[in-house]
C-alpha cells in the first residue's frame, strides 16, 4: 500500500467539521454499558444497538468514520447489508479495534500493557478484506503513587509502534491511542507531565519502527485533573494545557489528532474540543473520536423502550455528532 493511499484515508478521516464515532466496546465493556441502563446483553441487542448508531439519518454530515469491534464488522443491518458496506455506501470509513485489551504488566503492580500483536498481520489482512481502512489500538497509562513507570510507558509505546507498522504494511491507517486515565486525585500538572512523557516515548518508538506519520492518526487523552482532584480546571485551562502538551510532543506532519472522552461529561468533551479549535490555528486538525460522549444520551433513551425510542435515540446521536462536528471547527455555541 502506498503512503499516498494511507495519507488519503487519514485526510478523509480528518475531513473538516467531521469526527469519528467510537463504537468498538469490547464484550466486557459493552456488557458494562448495557448493565448500566438495564439492557440485556445479547448478540441481537448489540447488533441492533450498533445498527441504531450507524444508520442514524444524515450521520455522515458530521461523522467521517466509525471504529467497530470484531463482532460488529461481521454483522449486518436488519436488511442484511454488512455494516462495513453500509458505512462505505454512506461515505463513512469503517475502522476496527484490533488490540486484545490490557493485561497486568509483570513486576509492575497497578500497571498494564496492551496485548494483541501475535497473529496481528493475518487479522489485519482479513479486516482489510472485510472493508476496514483504519485500525485502533489503545494503551492504558494509570496515574497513582509512583506510577506510571518508564517501563510501562515504553512497553506500551513499543507495542503501539509494532501495531502501527503492521497496519501500514496491510493498507490500514493506524490510530494510535495512549490513554492517560482520568481516575485519581492527581492534579492537572501531573497529567500534563505523564501525557508529555507518554507522547515523547510513543513518537520515538514510531520513528524507530519506520512508521510513516503522514498515514497515522493520534487518538489522545486531554490534559485534565484526576476526577477526584479537589482542584478542577476550567474548559479554557484544559484546552490550553492540552494544546501546549501536544505542540511540544507531536510532529506537525501528523495529519490529525482526535480525542477520546475518557469519562468526561458530554458538555465538557464538546466544550474542550471547541476551545482548542478556537485557540488555533494549530499544527494539525483537531477532532473527536468519542465513545461515551457520543453515545451515553442515546443509550439511555433507547434503554427505556427498545422499539419505540429507536428513532428518538438516533436523533440524539445526530445532535451529539452535530455539536462535536461544530466543535471541531471551533463553531459550537454552548446552550444558554
Ligand atoms: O476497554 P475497551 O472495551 O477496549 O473500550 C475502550 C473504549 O475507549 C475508547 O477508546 C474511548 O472511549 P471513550 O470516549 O468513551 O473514553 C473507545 O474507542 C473504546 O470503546
Amino acid at each position: 500500500m502506498s503512503i499516498e493511499q494511507l495519507a488519503e484515508t487519514a485526510q478523509a478521516m480528518m475531513a473538516p467539521g467531521k469526527g469519528i464515532i467510537a463504537i468498538d466496546e469490547s464484550g466486557a465493556t459493552c456488557a458494562k454499558r448495557f448493565a448500566g441502563v438495564g439492557i440485556e446483553n445479547t448478540e441481537e441487542n448489540r447488533r441492533r444497538y450498533r445498527e441504531l448508531l450507524l444508520t442514524t439519518p444524515k450521520l455522515n454530515e458530521y461523522i467521517s468514520g466509525a471504529i467497530l469491534f470484531d463482532e460488529t464488522i461481521r454483522q449486518s443491518t436488519s436488511d442484511g447489508v454488512p455494516f462495513a458496506k453500509y458505512m462505505t455506501d454512506h461515505g463513512m470509513i469503517p475502522g476496527i479495534k484490533v488490540d486484545k485489551g490490557t493485561h497486568n504488566l509483570a513486576g509492575f503492580p497497578g500497571e498494564v500493557v496492551t496485548e494483541g500483536l501475535d497473529g496481528l498481520r493475518a487479522r489485519l489482512e482479513e479486516y482489510y478484506k472485510l472493508g476496514a481502512r483504519f485500525a485502533k489500538w489503545r494503551a492504558v497509562i494509570n496515574i497513582g503513587d509512583d506510577i506510571p513507570s518508564g517501563t510501562c510507558i515504553d512497553a506500551n509505546a513499543h507495542a503501539l509502534a509494532r501495531y502501527a507498522a503492521l497496519c501500514q504494511e496491510q493498507g490500514l491507517v493506524p490510530m494510535v491511542e495512549p490513554e492517560v486515565i482520568m481516575d485519581g486525585s492527581h492534579d492537572i500538572e501531573t497529567c500534563y507531565e505523564v501525557t508529555e512523557v507518554a507522547l515523547r516515548s510513543l513518537f520515538a518508538s514510531l520513528y524507530e519502527h519506520s512508521v510513516m506519520l503522514e498515514g497515522t492518526i493520534l487518538k489522545a487523552s486531554m490534559v485534565v485533573p484526576g476526577n477526584t482532584c479537589a482542584d478542577q480546571a476550567s474548559f479554557e485551562e484544559v484546552a490550553a494545557a492540552t494544546l501546549q502538551c501536544l505542540k511540544s510532543t507531536v510532529p506537525a506532519t501528523l495529519p490529525g489528532i482526535v480525542f477520546l472522552s475518557g469519562g468526561q461529561s458530554d458538555e465538557a468533551a464538546t466544550a474542550h474540543l471547541n476551545a482548542m479549535n478556537q485557540m488555533g490555528p494549530n499544527p494539525w486538525p483537531l477532532s473527536f473520536s468519542y465513545g461515551r460522549a457520543m453515545q451515553a444520551a442515546a443509550l439511555k433513551l433507547w434503554s427505556q423502550d427498545l422499539v419505540n425510542n429507536f428513532a428518538r435515540a438516533q436523533q440524539t446521536v445526530y445532535e451529539r455528532a452535530r455539536d462535536n462536528g461544530l466543535a471541531a471547527l471551533g463553531q459550537w455555541k454552548q446552550a444558554a
